[in-house]
């Protein structure tokens, strides 16, 4: 009860106690209060504890307070992302099975965000109740998702309607260590019927156990899990061309999932095309919901709130908590690696507020190792294991567990430390994280980096700038860190960066074509090459997409000389990213690509082409030379050459520079320069890539 379920039908979130919800299969219409009174005398006798992904804007979690049951929130967070990594080999599985040559065609439409994980408890209920239908577990009904993967235990109960005997219902009988596996409403119509969502419902189980003192015989509880495997919310459901033919008309009209979803909780509805919804399908769970709320009749009281049946129970719970962000999820540890050379870092603070302790490496299986080791097996928690334990690339010094753990919820390389300026630059930030002075040499990317404890200077007119200026300049500690469903580290910063990702089973990354060193043999590579001749030509052919599927260890690096380093992306801000500075990015990370103009006066050949990155998750990118960080203030006004642009957040125009300088030539976006106005932060990197190739080419022996 420190965890309820808010009142009405828009939220499945939160623990429902016995009574709360009444599953019928029944629509009821308007005024037929006699029928919906005799449906109401049969209560659902269950209760439940529903989990969705951290990352759901539409429906927050409900978490007990941490205390009350320790590690349960990581936990099932934990759990339910494993679920999601079953799943998209379900989902795979079913593409081939309904005909699509494309196997990923479902995982398209199933980033996992949207799932459902419920803990379900029958309590122990007298057999004759359950079998004269004074109490029910749960009447017949189907599923609203795609597909349910349903774990439950021994006690039995569970049974599906026959699929050519209506009314029919046969026993699903509990498999030790298999789960049931419900093909959903929306994966029926996307099927056209081909796949049929399933009439499931709990009765009396065949087997009976315990007889109470008064003769009656009581059956045992009964405890399952269904994860329910939806599409994302704004994802059209249609029917599959493979699945219709002229024999096979189209059954169902298009739908969106989230209007689905309303609808089935509306219980009424009436599909554009005009076909009603067949009856079997309408969610009977969420209609439930819905016609409580409307009657306000969320009856019996939760056991302990205040014994007061008169006042409705929406005004004695207290609003679900607000999401937490995105960002807070389960994070494996950062793969060992090298590059831990210093010491210091051993007496480093350890990073503030592990809100999410990092797992211990004992708890989970490691992934597999440089190529050798098979996948994890399927009984194993697989989205997403920690990486391995033994260093990769030598034997190198390894840090403490506290040394090598990032800080939760923040990539090390970006959000977490504010350059500190040094004296004479008066409009930078004034603030770190670890008050530790004003000019600390932190990097960008390791909050391990031994800081510098000298006190604050006095300040002096027009000083030389101190050698923490600019972040990043040192950068040669490695940049770990970790992201759902893996964890990465960049070493070799000294120009020969590369970067190493664990990746769990079934999750993805995106990178540039070419920047794959090396990969385990259980990767899958899939070359996503979005064509538009248009853009491409623009770009002088540079759209591909390569997107690599765990699980196992990928190496990925630059084209170039230089180093790489992590921005983490939160969904609220968009970044420009240097044509060249792309080298990979998380799920979740949207990637367009744009030509930025000389104001109104863009012609061909003119600006930059400059990749718009939004969306939630990590970006890696690259630099030729070094990558430094320079902060902005609100106001504060900067201006870069163009050819030293990484990326950057900040608002700026480009102008064009008095031509006839050494660089002079027609490589779009030469001559140019960037005027920033603060706030935000711009990566620049020290080698401008055209000046190279100019020198370069000057330097070149005679053919
Ligand atoms: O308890 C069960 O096995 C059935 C659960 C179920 O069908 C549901 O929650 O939709
Ligand atoms: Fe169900």
């Amino acid at each position: 009860m420190l965890a309820p379920h808010p009142p009405g039908p828009t939220v499945h979130r939160g623990y429902s106690w016995p009574g709360l919800e009444k599953v019928s299969q029944d629509i009821i219409s308007d005024g037929n209060e006699a029928k919906e009174i005799e449906n109401r005398k049969i209560s659902d006798f269950k209760e439940s504890y529903e989990i969705g992904s951290e990352e759901s804007k539409t429906q927050p979690n409900i978490w007990l307070p941490e205390n009350v049951l320790p590690g349960f929130r990581e936990f099932t967070t934990h759990f339910y992302w494993s679920c999601y990594g079953v799943a998209r080999e379900l989902l795979r599985a079913l593409a081939i099975g309904v005909g699509l040559e494309d196997e990923d065609f479902f995982l398209r439409f199933h980033s996992g965000i949207n799932n459902q994980l419920r803990l379900l408890h029958y309590p122990p209920v007298e057999a004759e109740k359950l079998s004269s239908n004074v109490v029910a577990r749960m009447p017949a009904h189907s599923d609203w998702g795609t597909i349910t993967m349903l774990f439950q235990d021994d006690c039995g109960g569970l049974q599906v309607e026959h699929p050519n005997e209506p009314g029919h219902f046969v026993d699903a009988t509990p498999i030790k260590n298999a789960l049931v596996m419900n093909v959903g409403d929306l994966l029926m119509r996307w099927s056209n019927d081909l796949l049929k969502s399933t009439l499931h419902r709990v009765t009396l189980p065949p087997i009976q156990e315990g007889i109470r003192s008064d003769g009656k015989v009581t059956t045992k509880s009964r405890y399952s899990i269904p994860y329910f495997v939806s599409p994302d919310e704004k994802s059209v459901i249609e029917c599959l061309s493979v699945c219709t033919d002229d024999e096979h008309p189209i059954k169902y009209a298009p739908v969106v999932q989230e209007e689905y979803r309303r609808m089935r909780a509306r219980g009424q509805y009436v599909e554009a095309a005009g076909t009603p919804i067949r009856v079997s399908s309408i969610a009977p769970e969420k209609m439930a919901a819905e016609k409580a709320t409307v009657k306000a009749t969320y009856d019996p009281s939760p056991p302990g709130a205040n014994g007061s049946t008169a006042i409705p129970p929406q005004n004695n719970y207290p609003q679900p908590p607000t999401s937490p962000p995105a960002n807070k999820q389960y994070y494996p540890r950062p793969p060992d690696g090298p590059g831990y050379a210093s010491p210091q870092a051993q007496s480093y603070p350890k990073p503030p507020q592990q809100a999410y302790p990092v797992p211990v490496q004992q708890q989970y299986p490691p992934p597999p190792q440089q190529g050798v080791s098979p996948p994890p097996n399927a009984g194993t928690p697989i989205y997403p294991p920690p990486p391995p334990q033994s260093a990769q690339h030598g034997a190198l010094p390894i840090r403490s567990e506290g040394a090598l753990t990032p800080p939760s919820g923040a990539a090390p390389a970006y959000g977490d430390v504010v350059p500190k300026p040094s004296e004479g630059y008066p409009n930078e930030k004034a603030q770190s994280i670890l008050g530790t002075g004003p000019t600390h040499a932190r990097t960008t990317s390791n909050p391990t980096a031994a800081p510098s404890l000298t006190p604050a200077p006095v300040p002096a007119p027009a000083p030389a700038p101190a050698p923490a200026q600019f972040q990043g300049a040192a950068a040669t500690l490695d940049d770990v860190g970790t992201f759902n469903g893996g964890s990465y580290r960049i070493s070799h910063r000294d120009c020969n960066t590369i970067i190493t990702i664990q990746l769990a089973m079934g999750c993805p990354i995106g990178a540039k074509p070419g920047a794959l060193i090396a990969m385990s043999p259980t990767i899958t590579l899939k070359g996503e090459y979005k064509f538009s001749m248009k853009k491409l030509m623009a770009s002088g052919g540079e759209l591909g997409h390569s997107t690599f599927i765990g699980p196992g260890e990928l190496l990925l690096a630059p084209g170039m000389l230089g180093d790489m380093t992590t921005i983490r992306l939160t969904g609220e801000e968009s970044w420009s990213v240097g044509k060249d500075a792309y080298v990979a990015s998380t799920q979740g990370v949207v990637r367009d690509y744009k030509r930025q103009g000389l104001g109104k006066a863009m012609f061909s050949g003119e600006g930059l082409w400059v990749h718009k990155i939004s969306g939630v998750g990590l970006l890696w990118i690259t630099s030729f030379g070094a990558i430094i960080r320079k902060d902005l203030q609100d106001g504060e006004k900067y201006i870069v050459d163009n050819g030293h642009l990484v990326a950057w957040n900040v608002k700026y125009v480009m102008e064009r520079v008095a031509s006839g300088g050494i660089m002079g030539g027609l490589a779009s976006g030469e001559g140019l320069v960037c005027k920033f106005t603060g706030p935000g932060t711009v990566f620049l990197q020290t080698r401008n890539p055209r000046a190279f190739s100019a020198y370069m080419t000057g330097n070149a022996a005679p053919p």
